[in-house]
């Protein structure tokens, strides 16, 4: 038996954990014969919900679960901390862009950054949910001096699978036969969901679309879904949200099959400045993330690319003040 990992999860009392929580404890991210132990954090209000929410794990009886921590502290809940999964901030309502959360959510971000920062592993790895993901995780990363900016990471798992989905739609094949799809930039609407490398059953995808559905449709419908489910559901999307999330855990902790898309600290690649958490493609190998170098980039790719990074710099200049 492998000795437990821990793992923190914020706002675990929410939508996206309710499903969350319980796809972990059932052995989701980290495989059948890794125990875990669950270290749970909300808000003081809150914990009342999160004691239910404990109560429904303990009675799911997960064989892997070894202990759940529920807490309202945040020194508690990143206490040596393998993994956190920081998805505890307030979700857009109809009409709203990702962005227009920055004021409300920012400032939890730096908080639950020095927390993790005091207390956590030395080799946590920390998923950002909580919108505008990728400038939340740069204020978390900004705010954990001690530890590697690039243990911290921003959701892109969710817009990556949805443009999967959509191509694989569109071409009347299956989500397995799509490979090399990027998602480049801010989990927002001006990401560029990039299908110039990707194949369809080993196919060029750009052999089997026409160029009008990609720069008209697919592009703005991947851009738009987080939007198109708010609107359908009056309520942001949790299940796809966490599948992702387990997605993106599991090929950090794991490996990933190809290439996947990541929000990650830029390091200049693809000519991206560094200071802000841009998504690349990477591919995952022991426990460790790489970006994959190499791939081509047109005129049309590089404006996109060059947009949403743009956007990435304007949301770090209005936290600048929460850096750190
Ligand atoms: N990156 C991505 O692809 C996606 C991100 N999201 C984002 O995830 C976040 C959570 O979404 P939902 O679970 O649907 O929202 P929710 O409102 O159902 O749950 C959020 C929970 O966080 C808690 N919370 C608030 N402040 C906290 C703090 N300082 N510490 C700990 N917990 C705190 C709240 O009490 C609440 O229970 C939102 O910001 C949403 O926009 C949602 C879908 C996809
Ligand atoms: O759209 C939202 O606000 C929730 C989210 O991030 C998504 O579904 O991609």
């Amino acid at each position: 038996m492998k000795d437990p990992v821990r793992i923190a999860i914020t706002g675990a009392a929410g939508q996206i954990s309710y499903s969350l929580a319980f796809r972990i404890a059932a052995g989701d991210m980290l495989g059948p014969d890794q125990p875990v132990i669950l270290q749970l954090l909300e808000i003081t209000p809150a914990m009342e919900a999160l004691n239910g929410v404990v109560m429904e794990l303990n009675d799911c009886a997960f064989p892997l679960v070894q202990d759940i921590v529920a807490t309202d502290d945040p020194n508690v809940a990143f206490k040596d901390a393998d993994f956190a999964l920081l998805v505890g901030a307030r979700p857009r309502g109809p009409g709203m862009e990702r962005k227009d959360l920055l004021e409300a959510n920012a400032a939890i971000f730096s908080v639950q950054g020095k927390a993790i920062n005091d207390n956590a592993s030395r080799d946590i790895r920390v998923l950002v949910v909580g919108n505008p993901a990728n400038t939340n995780a740069l204020i978390a990363s900004c705010n954990a001096p001690d530890l590697n900016p690039g243990q911290f990471t921003a959701m892109m798992r969710l817009d990556h699978n949805r443009a999967k989905s959509q191509l694989a739609q569109k071409t009347g094949k299956h989500v397995t036969d799509v490979d090399n799809m990027v998602v480049w930039g801010n989990h927002s609407a001006t990401q560029y969901p990039d299908l110039s490398h990707c194949t369809v059953d080993g196919k060029a995808a750009f052999d089997l679309v026409e160029r009008d559905w990609y720069e008209n449709d697919f592009i703005p419908t991947v851009q738009q879904r987080g939007a198109a489910i708010i609107k359908a559901r009056g309520a942001s999307s949790a299940a796809s949200a966490a599948s992702a999330a387990i997605d993106h855990m599991r090929d950090w902790a794991l490996g990933s099959k190809g290439i996947v898309s990541m929000g990650i600290p830029s390091d200049g690649s693809y000519g991206v400045e560094p200071g802000i958490m841009y998504s690349y493609p990477v591919k995952c190998q022991g426990g460790k993330y790489e970006i994959v170098q190499g791939l081509e980039v047109d005129e049309f790719s590089r404006g996109r690319m060059q947009a949403t990074e743009q956007e990435l710099r304007e949301e770090r200049a209005a936290v600048e003040h929460l850096l750190g």
